[in-house]
This record gives C-alpha cells, structure tokens and sequence, in this order.
C-alpha cells in the first residue's frame, strides 16, 4: 500500500531552491529537536546542487544546526572522491567546503575500491553502525534526498536491474546506462524505512515522468524504480518547481 505523497511546487529557478532550502531547514530543525542530530542522506545530480549552493550562502550558513547534522550519501559512481563525476565530490565542493563541515560528520561511499561489493558492504557497517542497528532490523535514515531520472530511476536504482530488486542487502551495485554504469545505492528497504523522504525534481523534461510516479496510472508505472519509493512509516514529499509540476492532475 503506498502512502499518499506531499506535494510542494514553487517557482522555477531561485524561488524553487529557496522553498527548498527553507523546508529542508524545517525537516532538520524538527529531526534535531525529536533526537538531538540528524542522519541524512545526499543525493547526487544537477537539481540537488543547485539546493546546496543556495544552503552554502551566507545567510543560510548561519541558519541551521550544522554540528548536528551527519551526512551520508543515497548512492554514489564507482570513481574516486575527486572524479568529477563523484556525487561526494558534488557535495563537498557546493556544501561542505563552504560550510565547513568536517570530515568526522561525512560518511562517504568509497567508489573508489576495485570491488564495488566491498564498498556495499562496507557502506552496510557504516549504516549499521550509525543507527546502531543489527540484522536482521532496518537501520532508519531521518531523512533522504532523492531525485528523479527521465526513465523513473531514482538514486542508481535502475528499471530492469537486479539492484532494483535487491532485498537481501542495505547498499548494493547499480548499473546505469548511460555515463558511469557502476555505482554504489542504497536499496528500496533502506530507503522506504526511512523518516522522510524527500524527491528534488526541477524543470520541464521531467513533467511526465513526474506525473507517471506521482499519478501512477498503468502497473507500468507502478513498477518504476521512483514509484516503488514509499516509506512504511515516514513522509514522502516532492519538492516540484512548477514546470516539473505542469502535468500532475491533483495539485
Ligand atoms: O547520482 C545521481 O545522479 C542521482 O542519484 C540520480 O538518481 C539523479 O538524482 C537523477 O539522475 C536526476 O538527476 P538530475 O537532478 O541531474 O536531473
């Protein structure tokens, strides 16, 4: 059974990244008050970037409880930190340099190691280790950032790829394809146990995918990796500009 998702839709272009920032503050803030520090997971991609730019200026710098935030990452490709297509290298340029975070508050998925399995299992540690969780329990992430690809992919979960379907791991191998097709995600369990789940999706080109996962109208759509995102007991949002909007029916 899916949950009913939120929907927010804001202006393109700044009005879309300042409703952004302004209520990812207000999802953190509340986290922070309920258990004194925060688990979040960063998503990588254009649309996120242009969320932690505007949370890297100064006046939101100083806006939010930065100490109690730990950062983890949705998924990652199999490069080293300092690829240019590294999603932690994304972050730690647009957010974490400016902002100052330190390396003790970073867990980062290590794309680098010659067997991408062993980065999954060692992700699964850091996972277990953070939330202080054994198997055969879920460890819950307060809040994850998700995006969405034109074929209804979501962190590298693919359609029609083993990872999509992988329920005996926490973080497994995602094969994209097009541009780096190894990467490091986290699986649908980890991701639907989460608090709060948080989709970041701009722009026109994304419009009727947007609609097919938001308004599911065939088992099709149903089965797309995005659509089977569905937190058991979180929240479930989308943070939509309104041309990423235009073709939903019911908002
Ligand atoms: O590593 C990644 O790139 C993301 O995990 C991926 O799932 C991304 O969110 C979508 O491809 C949308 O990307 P854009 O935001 O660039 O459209």
């Amino acid at each position: 059974m899916s949950i009913k998702p939120e929907i927010r839709i804001a202006g393109d272009g700044q009005a879309w990244a300042h409703e952004a920032a302004t209520f990812l503050r207000s999802i953190c803030d509340h986290a922070i008050r309920a258990r004194g520090r925060m688990l979040i997971a960063l998503s990588g991609g254009s649309t996120p970037r242009t969320l932690y730019r505007t949370l890297a200026q100064p006046e939101w710098k100083r806006r939010c409880e930065w100490p109690r935030l730990h950062f983890l990452f949705g998924d990652e490709r199999c490069v080293p930190p300092d690829h240019p297509e590294s999603n932690f290298g994304m972050a730690d340029r647009e957010l974490f340099q400016p902002i100052g975070i330190p390396p003790a508050q970073i867990s980062r998925m290590k794309g680098e190691l010659p067997e991408p399995m062993e980065a999954a299992w060692q992700y699964e540690d850091t996972l277990r280790s953070l939330t202080d969780c054994r198997p055969p329990d879920m460890p819950e992430i307060d809040l994850i950032l998700l995006g969405l690809g034109e074929d209804g992919h979501t962190a590298s979960l693919f359609p029609g790829t083993e990872a999509l379907n992988d329920r005996s791991h926490l973080v497994t191998v995602g094969r994209a394809p097009a541009g780096i097709a190894l990467r490091l995600t986290l699986t649908l369990g980890v991701i639907n146990r989460a608090s709060v789940v948080l989709f970041l999706v701009t722009g026109s080109g994304k419009a009727s995918m947007v609609r097919r996962v938001v308004e599911p109208q065939s088992e099709a759509d149903r089965a797309l990796p995005a659509a089977r995102v569905s937190p058991a007991s979180g929240r479930l949002i989308w943070m939509l500009d309104q041309s990423a909007a235009a073709q939903l029916r019911t908002a």
